[in-house]
């Protein structure tokens, strides 16, 4: 070994052992920096996600705060001007638990001489005051006794009636709640003048409005201080008022309020699971391009999302009854006392219009990280407007106000929560009842009936923040509910379009007004041209751009050229100066080609095997030809069929990917039945095909094993046989059997090798040995052009560096008689190596004719005894074509000047690197020649 490398390689170490044994701080601070740049490069990388995060979402969730305090302002922030005014009238007649049930209106104690008498001008002033007549209903009579007991509640409306004993009062409003309005005790000190008394009243009790700061308990006030002026004669008699409430016991049932108030936040929440979900499953199938493998299959995309959309309602409706059902197992009055249909109508529906928009979503996103942030996004933003919104009843109505700004009302019935939020509120507060939230007034629902699904919500359940006294008229739920249905329906038009337009994963997409070209719709309703129709010279010729040959092109690619413009040549698969030209960035305007110019013509029963170095072009050439990547220039005809009609391409083509793209989770069979069913296999040929296909790619005994658990070999095979379903007319490997192992790559080849009959195949392979057995033609490519095309024959024959001859001299001492007689024979042959006796000679091609000459020299002047235990020499590569050895039995012996030899012609490998290299050198010449411009 070199000394001096030695020492060096030993410094280097060193170097690197000390580094290792930095302190502690030194390495935390050394990797802390390589983590950051690694961690901003990958912020950096997905933009996306990094400007969502860090600016996309203060923006949004402020422009929605700032929103709600807009739409609350536009209600708080008007100036009053001409204040509503509250006249001092006088008492109302009372109201019981409910409107018409009876009550009393007021009770008094102790019963006296002058509380009868107090009690007597109160009413009468009362009754003159309200402008009604004695006799009617809704005039306050002094009525003196009382003729009920405790526990009895009224039977009628009682006017002023006065209390048996001091408790009664107390008693009789604890026993009978929401009866009494009002009740006085008095301590009458006539002799001074002093009137005390204590008025009770009854800050929740229902619908009577009797709350301490309630005009009627101000209009009471004033009518008994008034009678008691009047009765005692005194304008200033001491009056001293005490106010105290009513004893409360809860009421038998409680509305469920906080079920009203936040249900449509937790429902929402409920169905955000499914929601988020389906996105996550679209677009990771998109990711992982299995939607594009399955489109190439022949699967059609309205049927793709059909699928999806179906099996998610699927969820959606299990999930609305599990819902109802834990409603009613929990008793919640908004799903007890609402109608079955009517729930699980809004329910289903709001799921259904949300799984629309997760179609949307999932259209226009791509990756799995963006959809997973895209559907938190919406997860967020839903519930904050949903607490915004409907936490506060009176904000599901304020939109409807004169006030507000109808704008307002529109943009939100574009957002499926609100419209649901709404009919859940219709439903809740006749069902599970409301409370008023400035005087804590409990409405009890009546319940929800399917009818009340067509009428608006009555106005006395209707909170407002108005200050006009008007109700706004407010929709029907069955109105929300329809725009619920047109919410979903305007949804799926957007993901129709959404999925036409946004580029695929190899870029690919259709133009913004691609609905408007009878094309579209003619590819989809399958009334695309026949190829009888079709006219191959018109297409030729509208192909005027074909270029002419490159300069210094190579002849045979020339002709190639030439021969796919000939209609009459019987080609199943023309490829006409197809191009592809990358940008270098998204916003460079550097641009790439990745294939020039490429035209190929190939027959029935055809295997072309395209080989180049990374980066060639192959893939991208494979990529367009299946049509999932969109050319820039040229064109391809599949049996008559233009790259365009990609419908009725798709159904003549087997695709086996660079890259294995396979359902995880799925077995082999499920695999092949899935990619069968897609192609419209009969279950005859899917049976075929699990018993002789999986066992012509060795996956027989794996078959119900999930691909998860699957050898990248494995994989591999499965990816080739899916290709070959459905007997494809026109089938693309992209290096299939790369990562194989020799026995099962040779299985591979002999399944291939029968199923090329009657079919056109393209591969691509880095296996020199792949593309010598199985194809019929090899393409080299370099740069994106084509190099050099023939059989695997005609290639080394033109490109190939000759002969090698390798041989070994009888002993060292013949070695220099051997150079010289062979120097002196054969002047062509050059000496390539001499080492220890070994030497190795070269022919170039053009010296062909003298090699079996050579060959005969060498069997003349072999010592055959010493051949049978030396080793025979072979160079040129292990897939050399030796086309003859030493050791077999000569004639004539000459004077044995050798022991041993071996020959071997051009490997395919030598010629493709030779192209490789002169492609190189001519790339660096252009390079430098732009360089120097
Ligand atoms: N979507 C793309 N955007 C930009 N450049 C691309 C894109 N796809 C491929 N390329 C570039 O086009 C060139 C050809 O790529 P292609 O994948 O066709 O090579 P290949 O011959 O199949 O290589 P390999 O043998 O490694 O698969 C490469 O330089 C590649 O970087």
């Amino acid at each position: 070994m070199d000394l001096k490398q030695d020492s060096s390689e030993s410094l280097e170490e060193l170097k690197m052992v000390e580094a290792i044994k930095r302190g502690y701080f030194s390495t935390f601070f050394a990797q802390l920096k390589n983590m950051l740049i690694r961690n901003l490069t990958l912020l950096r990388r997905y933009y996306f996600s990094t400007i969502a995060q860090t600016i996309v979402s203060p923006i949004v969730f402020l422009v929605l705060m700032f929103a709600l305090q807009k739409g609350s302002n536009s209600v708080y922030g008007k100036s009053i001007l001409n204040p509503t005014t509250y006249p001092l009238g006088p008492l109302d007649i009372c109201r019981g638990v409910t409107r018409s049930s009876p009550c009393i209106n007021l009770m008094y104690y102790p019963k006296s001489e002058d509380t009868d008498s107090i009690m007597q001008l109160f009413a009468n002033q009362n009754l003159e005051r309200s402008g009604l007549s004695p006799s009617s209903d809704q005039a306050i009579k002094f009525e003196g006794e009382f003729d009920l007991q405790i526990d009895t509640p009224p039977n009628k409306m009682y006017g002023i009636v006065s209390a048996p004993e001091q408790n009664f009062i107390y008693n009789y409003a604890l026993n009978n709640p929401n009866t009494t309005a009002f009740g006085i005790t008095f301590d009458i000190d006539k002799a001074n003048d002093i009137y005390k008394y204590q008025l009770w009243f009854n800050s929740t009790v229902q619908r009577n409005d009797t709350a301490a700061f309630n005009i009627r308990v101000l209009s009471l006030l004033r009518g008994v201080d008034e009678a008691i002026i009047g009765h005692s004669g005194n304008s200033k008699a001491d009056i001293d008022v005490v106010l105290k409430d009513w004893p409360t016991i809860p009421p038998r049932s409680l509305a469920d309020l906080v079920i009203t108030s936040v249900g449509p936040m937790f429902l929402f929440s409920t169905q955000m699971v499914i929601f988020i979900n389906l996105i996550l499953m679209i677009v990771t199938e998109k990711e992982k391009k299995l939607r594009e493998s399955m489109q190439l299959a022949g699967l059609k995309p309205e049927v793709y999302w059909l699928s999806w959309y179906l099996a998610y309602s699927l969820l959606a409706f299990i999930c609305v009854l599990v819902t109802q059902a834990m409603g009613y197992a929990l008793n919640l009055k908004v799903f007890r006392h609402t109608n079955f249909f009517a729930m699980f109508l809004t329910l289903f529906l709001f799921n259904l219009t949300m799984l629309a928009a997760g179609c949307m979503v999932s259209a226009i996103v791509s990756s799995s990280q963006a959809a997973v942030l895209t559907g938190v996004y919406i997860f967020i933003v839903g519930l904050i407007l949903m607490g915004g919104i409907f936490t506060t009843i009176s904000f599901t109505f304020i939109w409807w106000e004169k006030s507000t700004t109808p704008v307002i009302k529109y943009i939100l019935m574009a957002i499926p929560p609100f419209n649901f939020g709404y009919i859940y509120i219709c439903m809740s507060l006749l069902s599970a009842g409301s409370l008023d939230p400035i005087t804590y007034t409990y409405t009890p629902g009546p319940s929800f009936k399917w009818a009340n699904l067509y009428k608006p919500l009555p106005s006395n359940y209707i909170q407002t923040f108005n200050t006009d006294g008007e109700t706004p008229s407010i929709p029907s739920p069955s109105y929300m509910l329809n725009v619920m249905l047109i919410n979903g329906l305007v949804y799926l038009v957007i993901t129709w379009y959404m999925d036409n337009v946004v580029p695929n994963h190899y870029g690919a997409s259709k133009p913004l007004y691609f609905f408007l070209s009878p094309k579209y719709w003619r590819s989809i309703f399958g009334s695309s041209k026949s190829p009888d129709e079709f006219s191959i010279q018109t297409w030729i010729n509208n192909l005027a751009a074909a270029r002419p040959p490159f300069s210094g092109e190579d002849p045979d690619v020339t002709a190639e050229r030439k021969a796919v413009l000939d209609t009459n040549a019987p080609y199943a698969v023309r490829i006409v100066d197809l191009n592809k030209v990358f940008k270098s960035g998204v916003f460079s305007r550097k641009k790439f080609t990745a294939v020039d110019s490429t035209c190929l013509g190939l027959q029935e029963g055809e295997i072309l095997a395209l080989l180049g170095q990374n980066g060639a072009g192959k893939s991208t050439t494979m990529n367009i030809l299946s049509g999932v990547m969109n050319k820039t220039a040229g064109d391809a005809l599949f049996y008559g069929v233009p790259l365009n009609d990609q419908r009725s391409i798709r159904s003549m083509l087997g695709i086996c990917p660079q890259h294995d793209i396979l359902f995880d989770e799925l077995n082999a069979v499920e695999h092949v039945k899935l990619y069968a069913g897609l192609k419209g296999l009969p279950q005859t040929e899917i049976d075929r095909l699990l018993d002789e296909g999986l066992y012509a790619v060795r996956l027989l005994t794996v078959r119900n094993k999930p691909v998860r658990g699957y050898s990248g070999g494995m994989k591999r095979r499965l990816s080739v046989l899916i290709a070959t379903i459905g007997n494809p007319k026109i089938a693309f490997f992209d290096e299939p059997t790369t990562g194989m192992d020799p026995v099962n790559r040779r299985h591979v080849w002999r399944y291939l090798e029968r199923f090329k009959r009657g079919r056109v195949i393209i591969l691509t392979s880095h296996s020199m040995e792949e593309a010598d057995v199985l194809s019929d033609r090899v393409a080299v490519m370099a740069h994106g052009k084509i190099r050099a095309l023939g059989s695997s024959i005609r290639l080394k024959n033109r490109f190939g560096v000759g002969y090698r001859f390798s041989m070994i001299a009888s002993n060292l001492t013949t070695t220099g008689y051997v150079k010289d007689t062979i120097a002196q024979l054969f002047p062509q042959a050059q000496l390539e190596d001499d080492s220890a006796g070994a030497l190795i000679y070269h022919f170039d091609q053009e010296h062909s004719e003298i090699v079996p000459e050579f060959i005969s020299w060498l069997e003349q002047n072999q010592d055959e005894t010493a051949s049978e235990d030396t080793p025979t020499i072979s160079r040129g590569g292990s897939d050399s074509g030796t086309v003859a050895q030493a050791g077999e039995t000569r004639g004539n012996k000459g004077q044995y000047l050798i022991s041993t030899w071996g020959m071997s012609q051009t490997s395919l490998e030598e010629v493709f690197l030779k192209l490789v290299r002169e492609a190189q050198e001519e790339q660096k010449l252009l390079s430098d020649k732009k360089e120097k411009n």
